[in-house]
């Protein structure tokens, strides 16, 4: 997708194989993860008078492109296009990067983090280690994973299911002091954590360019620790942790069972906390429910803010279709398709931003507006998939946090009514939520009968006619799984 329209056909289709052949050459170039981050964000806006005018997605990476790449740029630009001097970057904020075989690169691939190259720039920052007062060579780049260019506060929709988390990310971005440490961030697969992180770390390095700002996955974390041990090398992975001034880790659930990683994890999280040095972390679930991570650790990842980025609601997904669709202009959506993949996709934001770009590539190659009808048939298989796509598993986590309560108290054979109304509601909704059958939802609540499901189900039905208070419960609930 080139950004502005060439004058005709035949010069698009030479600009875009020529724009093409120069992020070829870049590919070979460079190592993947400066390809991902720095070029692949890129669009070509046009060439004017010998001049290639590119778009960077924000003023940080405009700037860092300026600085440390223009040279390699130009020259990959004259060896392709002799007519070709001089190029120039401009900021086009919200667009989404072209061709983009994959979303997210960077953090699915763990190996890409050990020893990859520069993200921020070298040389910033605290080099002194907490544990020990020799000074340390540590460059940022070799330990934190790349960040999307995409995943700013800017492109981020805030709805009612996200709003702590966003406020609590700005809060964090924005100031220097610690105000809560950890801010731990939590919610179901594809519904922003990774945004928001990047986001964080983006927004805070613009503001403090002297901090030194690492994100990487719990998995990178391990591989890391592993090779330093491997390597024997512990002393500098220790120090190199314990140098940063804000740290995030996502996907924490990845070292669950894992003990020598929790044990070191355990103590930089310690080093850091004790140095007032902010951390960040997120996992697909709440502190208290994070089974095979040691309780010492489940109790401070507790200690700051928790923040629960909850199922989207009708109107977000609709915000972030809208904000999606005006990015890419020459494609007409109407409002109508909109809101029915708005209604329809609830499952999370990866999936809905998904079924977009399908429609998006449908009409691009066969040259029609998109229709409603047109939809549906192109999205079948998405849109099956889509009903009732909550699991039981979830259900139980939210119910127990909703009424908070442990979840193991949701699911034992404890009687009291504090624990007992809960799981009946967690039964009635996997019932109402869920195509699972009696017996199966029964198996699930710690091997119960069907006829207890059965009576739990009745007994919540009559309850939601008298009891005010639950029915506002469950109404809330419900809202909570986006029904
Ligand atoms: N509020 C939002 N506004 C705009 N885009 C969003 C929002 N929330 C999520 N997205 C987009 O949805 C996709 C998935 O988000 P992200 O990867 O951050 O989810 P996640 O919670 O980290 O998922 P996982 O648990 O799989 O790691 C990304 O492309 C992200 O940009």
């Amino acid at each position: 997708m080139t950004v502005a329209a060439p004058q005709n056909d035949i010069m698009e289709t030479n600009m875009e194989a020529e724009w093409s052949r120069v992020l070829g050459r870049l590919r070979t170039e460079f190592d993947d993860s400066v390809f991902n981050s720095w070029f692949k964000p890129l669009a070509l806006v046009n060439i004017e008078d010998g001049c290639a005018i590119m778009a960077a997605p924000t003023r940080f990476m405009r700037n860092w492109l300026e600085s440390n790449y223009a040279d390699r740029i130009r020259n990959a630009w004259a060896t392709e296009n002799a007519l070709v001097s001089d190029i120039n970057f401009i900021v086009m904020t919200g667009f989404t990067a072209p061709a983009a075989e994959d979303n997210r690169p960077q953090q699915a691939a763990p190996s890409a983090a050990v020893g990859r190259s520069a993200d921020f720039p070298r040389g910033s920052g605290n080099t002194q280690s907490l544990s020990d007062s020799r000074p340390v060579e540590v460059k940022d780049s070799e330990f934190g994973a790349p960040l999307d260019p995409r995943f700013t506060f800017e492109s981020f929709v805030v709805g009612k299911s996200n709003e702590l988390a966003y406020a609590a990310a700005r809060r964090v971005a924005e100031n220097e002091d610690v105000h809560f440490n950890p801010l731990f961030l939590h919610s179901g697969v594809g519904l922003g954590k990774t945004h928001l992180m990047h986001a964080i770390a983006w927004a805070n390095k613009e503001r403090f360019p002297h901090r030194r700002v690492v994100y990487l996955s719990a998995e990178q974390f391990m591989y890391q620790f592993i090779s330093s041990i491997r390597y024997k090398d512990t002393m500098s992975f220790k120090q190199k942790f314990r140098s940063v001034d804000l740290l995030m880790i996502d996907d924490l659930q990845f070292i669950a069972n894992k003990q020598s990683t929790q044990e070191e994890f355990f103590h930089t999280f310690n080093a850091l906390i004790d140095h007032r040095r902010q951390v960040i972390i997120s996992a697909d679930r709440s502190p208290t429910d994070m089974e095979g991570i040691e309780e010492r650790i489940r109790s401070r990842l507790g200690w700051g803010l928790v923040a629960d980025i909850h199922p989207t609601e009708y109107e977000l997904r609709l915000g972030i279709l809208q904000q999606k669709a005006n990015q890419v202009p020459e494609v007409e959506i109407s409002n109508q398709v909109l809101e029915f993949l708005a209604r329809s996709v609830t499952s999370n934001i990866r999936e809905l931003e998904g079924a977009l770009n399908r429609m998006i590539a449908h009409a691009t190659l066969i040259g029609r507006p998109i229709t409603l009808e047109m939809t549906k048939e192109v999205l079948q298989d998405l849109l099956r998939a889509n009903v009732r796509r909550v699991s039981i598993d979830e259900i139980q986590r939210r119910v127990a946090d909703y009424f908070n309560i442990r979840l193991s108290d949701l699911l034992s054979s404890r009687r009291a009514r504090q624990v007992a109304r809960p799981r009946q509601v967690a039964m009635y909704l996997a019932k109402q939520l869920t195509a699972k059958s009696l017996p199966d939802i029964g198996r699930q609540f710690g091997g119960r009968d069907h006829t207890t499901v059965m009576h739990a189900v009745k007994r919540i039905d009559q309850l939601r006619l008298t009891d005010s208070v639950l029915e506002e419960d469950i109404q809330h609930l419900e809202r909570i799984f986006g029904t």
